[in-house]
């Protein structure tokens, strides 16, 4: 059986014509969001800009949205999240917004209505964090940061 999570969004005022997130295929993980930009921004390279997507929303207890980069945009021009994933929490109300950075060599054009980034729900599992003053012992011990080899 497949549980449906419900989320409610809402287009902000003055953003009636933004699409709201879309998956483009049946099975696509992501939800694809528009720029609800008032007029284009050009982002230079190197450059970052926090672009409007006209949405606010509620998700249940227990779930968080992940803001990530379209790989088109990744790949065809350099373009993706500065923060990715970015976390929007089920408490945020405010609008989603997308951090996007230029890491091509050519300025990126960025129009209203055009899909930046896409929002992928997971569920957040509910952690209570306990303090000890010894942990458990492992086989990895304080091992890491490459210590099993290339
Ligand atoms: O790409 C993002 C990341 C975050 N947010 C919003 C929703 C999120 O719930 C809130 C806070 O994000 P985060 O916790 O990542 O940022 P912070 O720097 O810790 O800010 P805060 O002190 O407000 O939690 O900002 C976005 O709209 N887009
Ligand atoms: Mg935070």
């Amino acid at each position: 059986m497949i549980w449906l999570h419900y989320v409610q969004i809402k287009k902000l005022p003055g953003n009636e014509d933004i699409k709201l997130p879309q998956k483009m295929s049946e099975l696509a993980a992501g939800f694809d969001v528009v720029a609800a930009l008032e007029e284009e921004v050009v982002l230079k390279p190197g450059q970052r800009t926090l672009i409007p997507t006209g949405l606010a929303m509620a998700m249940p207890a227990g779930l968080e949205a992940q803001i990530r980069p379209r790989s088109g945009l990744a790949f065809k021009h350099g373009i993706t999240c500065l923060n990715t994933p970015g976390t929007i929490d089920a408490d945020y109300r405010g609008e989603v917004k997308v951090l996007l950075i230029n890491l091509g060599q050519e300025p990126f054009t960025i129009v209203r209505g055009e899909r930046i980034a896409q929002i992928v729900f997971q569920t957040v599992p509910a952690i209570e964090l306990t303090e000890v003053a010894e942990l458990s012992e492992t086989v990895r011990g304080e091992g890491g940061f490459g210590h099993t080899g290339k």
